[in-house]
């Protein structure tokens, strides 16, 4: 019997809430060195530990047996050279915690204001995402900002959480704080969640919670489609996009766009493809950066795959181990997009 996991997405949607809030003010006055360079190169800022904290004690309080897969650890913020950054860390994930939101707080389920944390409870948080992953039970995954480069470019990032039961992935959210709420009416300003529970749906609701709508990804026409990609190039391919849209005429060029916004946009309608492939060896694509747009693409009607056209495995550990690359599309074009990726992989192999 399907669950409906309403006390899961009530929270989910709250602590992605709580976690925007912080990342939009933390930027406006993030200051040098409140960014930190991670072994693998990548940045994080206070605003990524933050968010984790955040999102992780809302989780502990409401599921307090459930483990963590998350992005963040806290090893450099517990050094004294890491002191200034911690402290700046526990300032603004505290505020979060506390402060009343306007919608959606039920304390029923313990989504509403919290007690303020210590240091080291907060600490203790970010590390609880260190859960190594597994094949069965339950678990959620947090990547506090997704697309941190985004995010320091003032472009798209997002917020993303997701609940893990036996490797299929059955809540998801995504918090867009500078998306547009409705890219064809700019107006009406930015700042999207999305949120799917499996089989019940996907839907899109404004930053402050109001308004959900139900997202479904219409069937595609050459005029609309487009595929969406990262703006990095070291993320994933962008010849290799070329080429696949050279082998499907697609003549509208792609929309380049940090994180799982990109997802969000996809479920929406915009674009009509996102094509994911490494751009070497080595990279294993993280579960937190795909189990929550997953599942808001399959709720929205459409297809997520490998470029291989294997689903995406959940089940085996904090990567996504043996998949290579990522196909998402609606119904109607994901097949075609297989099979012109494969084409693509199949020239490239004899050339090479
Ligand atoms: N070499 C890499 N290849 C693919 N993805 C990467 C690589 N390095 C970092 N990422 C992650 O890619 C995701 C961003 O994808 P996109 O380029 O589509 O926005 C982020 O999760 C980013 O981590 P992070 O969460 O730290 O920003
Ligand atoms: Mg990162
Ligand atoms: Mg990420
Ligand atoms: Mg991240």
């Amino acid at each position: 019997m399907s669950q409906s996991y309403a006390a899961e997405e009530q929270l989910a949607i709250a602590a992605v809430r709580r976690a925007c809030a912080l990342t939009s003010a933390v930027f406006n006055t993030l200051i040098k060195n409140e960014t930190l360079t991670k072994g693998d190169k990548s940045p994080v800022t206070v605003g990524d530990y933050a968010a984790q904290a955040v999102i992780s004690s809302m989780l502990h309080r409401a599921f307090p047996h459930d483990p963590i897969v998350g992005e963040e650890d806290a090893a450099e913020l517990r050094l004294e050279s890491g002191k200034a950054m911690k402290d700046r860390i526990v300032a603004l994930a505290n505020t979060a915690l506390v402060s009343p939101l306007a919608l959606g707080d039920n304390e029923g389920w313990g989504i509403g204001p919290g007690a303020a944390q210590t240091d080291s409870e907060l600490l203790d948080a970010i590390d609880r995402g260190n859960y190594p992953g597994a094949l069965t039970g339950r678990m959620w995954t947090i990547d506090p900002i997704d697309g941190t480069k985004g995010f320091l470019r003032g472009e798209q990032y997002a917020v993303c959480l997701s609940l893990i039961v036996d490797s299929i992935v059955q809540v998801g959210v995504i918090g867009c704080p500078n998306l547009p709420v409705d890219p064809t009416h700019p107006e009406a300003g930015t700042g999207c969640i999305f949120s799917a529970v499996r089989g019940q749906g996907a839907q899109q609701f404004t930053l402050s919670g109001s308004d959900p709508t139900p997202v479904r990804i219409p069937a595609s026409t050459p005029e609309t489609f487009n595929f969406l990609e990262s703006v990095e190039a070291a993320h994933s391919s962008h010849s290799f996009n070329d080429r696949v849209s050279t082998l499907l005429n697609v003549t509208r060029s792609p929309t380049r766009m940090d994180s799982q916004a990109k997802y969000g946009c996809l479920a929406r309608g915009e674009g009509g493809a996102y094509l994911r492939m490494p751009t070497g060896v080595g990279y294993r694509e993280k579960i937190w950066d795909h189990a929550p747009g997953q599942i808001l693409v399959e709720e929205a009607g459409g297809i997520v795959s490998d470029s291989r056209g294997k689903p995406l495995d959940f089940g085996l550990g904090r990567t996504l181990g043996e998949n290579f690359g990522v196909i998402a599309a609606g119904k109607d074009v994901h097949g075609r997009v297989l099979v012109a990726v494969q084409q693509a992989l199949a020239d490239a192999k004899a050339k090479a």
